[in-house]
């Protein structure tokens, strides 16, 4: 099975920060960042045939039928490349969250939902600030209440909901981008712990179905492998680099060996992942039975998760 896209849903009133705090999450800890405002008003720019129509939603502060919105947003995942998304401003009513979970449900993994709180009043003043510059048509006191009274009504029920489903991650966006940026970096921290720990997964599962392209797809260029080699760091670069690492015993395993992941330590430092953990390899062929303890550092760049460096020494006996 191959890696499924992880998505953090980005939340929050109009004017709270989330494309301020998107941008800087991904250039700073390697996210793809997609606005479903912006891929909007880029539609109607277009000059589609649903230009006028979209005029009429975005000054008005309504939400588009789903069908639009996530049409554009799925494109825009696939042309990305990329396995781990912000999504800013969507699910943002009842009908976003069925075309999700009716659509995407099954494609993609939700992994946590950011939701930046701020009170209405902050909220006004900014969108008035940005106004004098984004050039934006709703970007006026009229519109800000709409836009405003919509959020309240729509999307906080769709917050409800994420709530009851344990993923939201609330933090205060009415204080100074700095401080926001700190806390929506360390309410991230888990859902990036699960991303590290799905990508592990997929590429041992690469490397137990013998499939050295999807392993190597998920590595740096400049990536490194060592330890059960009883040599040197080789490199794990291309499909070849990745068989002579597998030749050299340090996989441990044969082709659909089911294995588990044991005491995993992990620690996050921006867009840098270090994981460590016992792999057993077994599934009731007791012969096969083996042990490995490995460490990986994983680099979150350009959308996706890539394996920098592999440590691995094996356990001659798992068994006591
Ligand atoms: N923490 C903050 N403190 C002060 N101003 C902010 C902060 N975050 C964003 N802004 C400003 O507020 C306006 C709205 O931010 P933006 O990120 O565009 O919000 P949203 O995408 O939620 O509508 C922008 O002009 C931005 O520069
Ligand atoms: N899921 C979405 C997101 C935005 N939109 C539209 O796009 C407008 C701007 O959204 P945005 O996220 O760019 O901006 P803010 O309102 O958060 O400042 C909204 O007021 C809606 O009209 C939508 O219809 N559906």
């Amino acid at each position: 099975m191959g890696l499924k896209p992880n998505v953090v849903f980005v939340l929050g009133g109009p004017g709270s920060g989330k494309g301020t705090q998107c941008e800087r999450l991904s250039r700073e800890l390697g996210y793809v960042h997609l606005s479903a405002g912006e891929l909007l008003r880029q539609a109607r720019e277009s000059g589609s045939e649903e230009g006028a129509l979209l005029d009429e939603y975005l000054r008005e502060g309504r939400i588009v039928p789903v069908e639009l919105s996530l049409g554009l947003l799925r494109k825009a995942m696939i042309a990305s490349g990329g396995t781990r998304f912000l999504i800013d401003g969507f699910p943002r009513n009842q009908d976003n969250l069925d075309g999700w979970e009716r659509i995407m449900g099954k494609e993609a993994d939700v992994t946590c939902v950011l939701f930046l709180e701020c009170p209405e009043s902050v909220l006004e003043a900014r969108l008035l600030h940005r106004g004098l510059s984004s050039g934006r048509s709703d970007d006026n006191l009229e519109s800000a209440r709409k836009r405003f009274r919509t959020y309240v009504e729509t999307t906080l029920p769709v917050v409800e909901h994420f709530q009851s489903c344990g993923l939201v991650r609330r933090v205060d966006g009415s204080q100074d981008m700095d401080t926001v940026f700190a806390n929506t970096c360390a309410a991230l921290s888990d859902a990036m712990e699960r991303e590290v720990m799905a990508a592990t997964r997929a590429q041992i599962e690469a490397a137990t179905d013998n499939d050295t392209a999807a392993y190597a797809a998920m590595c740096c260029d400049d990536a490194t492998g060592a330890g059960c080699t009883g040599s040197a760091a080789i490199a794990l670069k291309t499909p070849a680099d990745v068989e002579t690492w597998g030749s050299k015993g340090a996989s441990a395993n044969a082709a659909g060996t089911p294995f588990e992941l044991l005491n995993p330590r992990m620690q996050i430092m921006g867009n840098v992942a270090l994981l460590s953990y016992l792999r057993q390899n077994g599934g009731g062929d007791a012969g096969r039975e083996a042990a490995v303890e490995e460490t990986r550092v994983w680099l979150g760049k350009g959308g996706r998760w890539r394996l920098k460096h592999l440590h691995c020494s094996a356990i001659k006996s798992a068994q006591p």
